[in-house]
């Protein structure tokens, strides 16, 4: 359908985010939240609109439209389109509706920052250098309708063209915006290895290292994000009820969860304006049930190294918007059945921890029915992600900050010191070190160094076990030192355990 267009036209100039909007003449601004702009788009001529863009996000999102919008006065009508079961679970929508309807009051943001606080159930922030009257003269000016489905929303922008050719209520308006500045440590940039008992605990991890090391880069949203290439993040330990941390630091909480595993475990028919559900690409996409061919190859084999799930579609190269998670691998090994998933392309602080949780739940329902149709009763082994671009975007960095700094010490402090490459027992002997490798389980002697230069040593212990823990191998130093001392000095060296 196209509607009738305006004799009358305005450019709208956007000031945040240029390359995320379709930009047209007329006097309305369509949000689409997460529904896919162009989908709207193709029902119209530009000179129906002023702008249609997506939002996501009421922390993030809303400021830069709400700046956009004031910089472009012309606008004066708004239709939110709340289409989709992402818009309910991230609010954006919703939040803008309440700051149209009930305004904001003065706050601090969730990293201590002064704020607009938007008057909603749903937190929801303004830049608090964007001044309150303009902020008032918005909601006073603009006139706006909410929309549940693309044919509403084309009906209502039809409604709004043809009270097209109002005034622009005031003159554009920008206000300033402040920069982070942030220090990057050195540190490689592909392969990163991090592991951690829970998803939250492993989250934290992933942000520190991330924030601390990752290569600041322009992304393909108008902004900036820090990123590690192949950052692998392995959950040894979550339990069957998936860890909450109390009080609850992770950005999404169980009622979301229960929301999401859907998405990820059920089929979906397919919805105009949605890009894909993992579900849809693992039931039925490719003509196939890949999750119960799966289990049923492990049943036969349940060696298999080939319990593989495919959501990467040959044709996703001709559209935008691929399935970000790409890959699954389920392996048995020693009566464990792991989950592997690579993911092209991962927003480890937003989206990482309801990816790793819903995957989390596929692993489970996938040892369930092997455990329902089989004699196997395996134990959950690891949750693997494999995340090619893990990134954290700019508008989160002080969101990351503030993590780091309340949880990653407790994290760190709170780690057992177990270490896979086993454990190394100190002696000085007939004018030797002696150093013992054992097992970490039961403790058999495996290898042995010894020598009398510390320095000689710590290097061939690192290049017989070069993935040993760094504050193991800095504890080992140590203590060949003393050993080293002792040996000097003609004194009898006692290993601090
Ligand atoms: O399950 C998902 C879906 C999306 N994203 C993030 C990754 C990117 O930051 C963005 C997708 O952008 P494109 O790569 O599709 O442009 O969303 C995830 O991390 N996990």
């Amino acid at each position: 359908m196209t509607i009738t267009s305006s004799n009358y036209q305005f450019t709208y100039t956007p000031h945040y985010k240029p390359n995320q909007l379709i930009c047209g003449y007329g006097q309305t601004a369509i949000i689409t939240g997460w529904t896919v702009k162009q989908s709207v788009a193709k029902h119209l001529n530009p000179e129906d609109y002023a702008v249609i863009g997506n939002l996501y996000s009421p922390t993030r999102g809303i400021s830069p439209l709400i700046r956009n919008l004031l910089a472009n006065p012309h606008v004066r009508f708004l239709v939110i389109l709340q289409a989709t079961k992402e818009d309910k679970n991230a609010g954006g929508c919703q939040c803008l509706l309440d700051f149209l309807q009930h305004g904001f009051t003065q706050g601090k943001s969730d990293t201590g920052r002064d704020t607009w606080v938007i008057n909603s159930e749903i937190t929801g922030y303004i830049d608090i250098e964007i001044d309150a009257d303009a902020l008032e003269n918005l909601r006073q000016y603009l006139d706006y309708k909410e929309a549940k489905s693309i044919r509403e929303a084309v009906d209502y922008i039809k409604e709004f063209a043809d009270q097209n050719n109002k005034q622009p209520w005031g003159n554009p308006l920008i206000f300033p915006q402040l920069e982070t500045t942030l220090t990057v440590l050195p540190g490689p940039r592909y392969g990163h290895r991090i592991e951690g008992k829970t998803i939250a605990e492993t989250w934290v991890k992933i942000l520190h290292r991330i924030k601390t090391t990752g290569t600041i880069r322009p992304t393909g949203y108008d902004g900036k994000w820090q990123e590690l290439i192949d950052l692998t993040a392995v959950i040894t330990n979550e339990p069957a009820e998936v860890y909450f941390p109390d009080p609850n630091y992770l950005p999404i909480d169980r009622s979301f969860l229960k929301e999401y595993i859907p998405q990820i475990l059920d089929d979906a028919p397919y919805t105009e304006g949605v890009k894909y559900t993992y579900g849809q690409r693992l039931r039925s996409w490719f003509k196939k049930d890949q999750i119960k061919q799966v289990i049923n190859k492990l049943i036969g084999e349940i060696d298999a190294a080939s319990g593989v799930m495919s959501l990467w579609d040959v044709n996703d190269h001709d559209k935008g918007g691929s399935p970000c998670l790409n890959h699954i691998w389920i392996r048995v090994v020693e009566n464990e059945l792991s989950l592997t998933a690579t993911l092209r392309s991962n927003d480890m602080f937003a989206a990482w921890p309801a990816n790793a949780m819903g995957l989390r739940a596929l692993q489970q329902h996938i040892r369930d029915e092997i455990a329902k149709r089989s004699d196997y009763n395996l134990q959950m082994g690891p949750l693997i992600t494999i995340s090619q671009s893990a990134h954290i975007y700019d508008d989160t960095w002080e969101n990351v900050d503030k993590l780091i700094t309340n949880q990653y010490a407790k994290i760190i402090n709170n780690r057992d010191y177990f270490d896979p490459s086993g454990n190394f027992l100190i002696e000085v002997e007939d004018g030797q070190i002696m150093v013992k490798q054992t097992t970490p389980g039961s403790g058999e002697i495996v290898a042995c160094y010894s020598g009398k230069n510390s320095g000689k040593l710590i290097r061939e212990i690192c290049a017989a076990s070069p993935a040993i823990q760094p504050d193991h191998i800095g504890y080992l130093g140590i203590e060949l030192q003393k050993a080293y001392q002792c040996l000097k000095m003609g004194q009898q060296y006692i290993q601090d355990q």
